[in-house]
C-alpha cells in the first residue's frame, strides 16, 4: 500500500503522524511511504532521517494526499484537506466529528473511508489511540491550570500548593478516566488539594484505591458538580462519552458563584467542551474570560509538546496502521475494535455516537463496507 503522511496545518499543531520509526515499520512491511517535506521538523526529524528510514520526500501536501491509499495525519483535516481526500483511500487521524458538521459533510463528499483515533476500542473497554493524548492533556492541564491562575494572566494569583502556612489551591477534577487521572497526579505533586467527581462508582473505588487518601472522590451529581466548582480555584473539564458531544455541566449561571479569577480548563473541548461558556481556543490565544472567570480551551493541548506527544502517538498507531496498511479495510473485520473506529465510509456515517449527535442517519461499519 502507499501510506502518506502529510504536515499537520492546524494552528501550533507541531506533531506528525509518523514518526521515522514508524516508517521503518511500514516500509519493512513492504509498503512505500510519502512522507511531506519539513512535516517532522516540529519533533527535529528531518528529511534525511524520514529518507534514512525509506520514506520518499514529497514536495507537497497535494502530493501526499494525490499518491497515497492511505493518508496518516494527527489532526482532524482542515477544510483545504477535505477537498483532497477521496473514495477509495483510508483516513486514519483524530477526528472529533460529533461537535463539528462541517467537517462531516467535507467528509461525506468526499466518499473516503475515515477512521478516527478517538473512537477504536480495546478489550479493555478503553480507548487505546486517544489514552496517550489523554496522559499528556491530562498532565498539561495543570500545568496551564497553575499558569493561568497567575495574576498577569487573568487568574486570581494563588500558587497551587500553596506554601507552609498558607492553604494549596483546590482543583476540582471532573471527569476521572485517563486525563482525569493524569491530572490529579500532577495537581497531587504540585500539593494541591484535589477532588474528582465521576459517574462511574467503579472508576471512583480505583481512584481511591490508588491515591490512597490523596484525593476526594465524589460521585457527579449537578449538586455536588455545583458545590465543588463554587469552591474550586481551578476546575478541569475531563468528561467523554465516546464519540458523542460532552454534555454541559457547568452552566454559564453557575459562573456566578465561583471564585473571581477561578480557572475552567476545557480539555473535552475536543468533544465540544463540557462547559456551557467554552468554545475552542489555540495555543496562539489559549484563553479569554466570561464573567471573572478565565477559561482555557485548546483542542489540541498534546501539540504544545510534539516530541513526547507524537512518539507516545505512534506507540499506539502503529499496529492497527500496520494493520490497514497490510490488509486494507478488510482490516477492520478482522479487528472488531478497529471496526469501532469507522466514522464515515463511502458518504455514509458509520458511527452510532456521532450520528446521534449531528442528527443524522447511521449505517452500520459492517453493512456499510459490505455494500
Ligand atoms: N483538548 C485536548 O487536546 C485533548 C482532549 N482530550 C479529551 O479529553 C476528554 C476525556 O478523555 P479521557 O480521559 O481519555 O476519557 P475517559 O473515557 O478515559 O474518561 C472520561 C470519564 O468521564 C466520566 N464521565 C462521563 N460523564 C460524566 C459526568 N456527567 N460526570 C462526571 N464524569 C463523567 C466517565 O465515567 C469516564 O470515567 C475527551 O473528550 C478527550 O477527547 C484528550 C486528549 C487531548
Ligand atoms: C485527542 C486530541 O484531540 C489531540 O490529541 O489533539
Ligand atoms: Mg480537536
Amino acid at each position: 500500500m502507499r501510506v502518506g503522511c502529510p504536515k499537520e496545518i492546524k494552528n501550533h499543531e507541531y506533531r506528525v503522524g509518523l514518526t521515522p520509526g514508524a516508517v521503518r515499520e511500514y516500509v519493512t512491511h513492504g509498503h512505500s511511504v510519502l512522507v511531506e517535506t519539513g512535516a517532522g521538523l516540529g519533533i527535529g526529524a528531518t528529511d534525511a532521517d524520514y529518507r534514512a528510514a525509506g520514506a520518499t520526500i514529497a514536495a507537497s501536501a497535494e502530493a501526499v494526499f494525490s499518491g497515497s491509499d492511505m493518508v496518516v495525519k494527527v489532526k482532524e483535516p482542515q477544510p483545504h484537506e477535505w477537498v483532497q481526500l477521496r473514495e477509495g483511500q483510508i483516513l486514519y487521524t483524530y477526528l472529533h466529528l460529533a461537535p463539528d458538521p462541517a467537517q462531516t459533510e467535507g467528509l461525506l463528499a468526499s466518499g473516503v473511508s475515515a477512521i478516527a483515533y478517538e473512537t477504536v476500542t480495546d478489550a479493555r473497554g478503553g480507548l487505546p489511540l486517544l489514552a496517550p493524548m489523554s496522559e499528556v492533556a491530562g498532565r498539561l492541564s495543570i500545568q496551564a491550570a497553575a499558569t493561568a491562575l497567575e495574576k498577569a494572566h487573568g487568574g486570581r494569583g494563588i500558587l497551587l500548593g500553596g506554601v507552609p502556612g498558607v492553604a494549596p489551591a483546590k482543583v476540582t477534577i471532573i471527569g476521572g478516566g485517563v486525563v482525569g487521572k493524569e491530572a490529579a497526579k500532577m495537581a497531587i505533586g504540585l500539593g494541591a488539594d484535589v477532588t474528582i467527581l465521576d459517574r462511574s462508582i467503579q472508576r471512583l473505588r480505583d481512584l481511591d484505591d490508588l491515591f490512597a487518601g490523596r484525593v476526594h472522590t465524589r460521585y457527579s451529581t449537578l449538586a455536588a458538580i455545583e458545590a465543588e466548582v463554587f469552591s474550586a480555584d481551578a476546575v478541569i473539564g475531563a468528561v467523554l462519552i465516546p464519540g458523542a458531544s460532552a454534555p454541559k455541566l457547568v452552566t454559564r449561571a453557575m459562573l456566578a458563584g465561583m471564585k473571581k479569577g477561578a480557572v475552567l480548563v476545557d480539555v473535552a473541548i475536543d468533544q465540544g467542551g463540557c462547559f456551557e461558556t467554552s468554545h475552542a481556543t489555540t495555543h496562539a490565544e489559549p484563553t479569554f474570560e466570561v464573567d471573572g472567570i478565565v477559561h482555557y480551551c485548546v483542542a489540541n493541548m498534546p501539540g504544545a509538546v510534539p516530541v513526547t506527544s507524537t512518539h507516545a502517538l505512534n506507540n499506539a498507531t502503529l499496529p492497527f496502521g500496520l494493520a490497514l496498511a497490510d490488509h486494507g479495510l478488510d482490516a477492520l473485520s478482522r479487528d472488531p475494535h478497529l471496526m469501532r473506529g469507522l466514522n464515515v465510509h463511502r458518504g455514509q456515517v458509520t458511527n452510532r455516537a456521532v450520528a446521534d449527535s449531528l442528527g443524522r442517519d447511521m449505517v452500520e461499519p459492517q453493512d456499510a463496507l459490505a455494500k
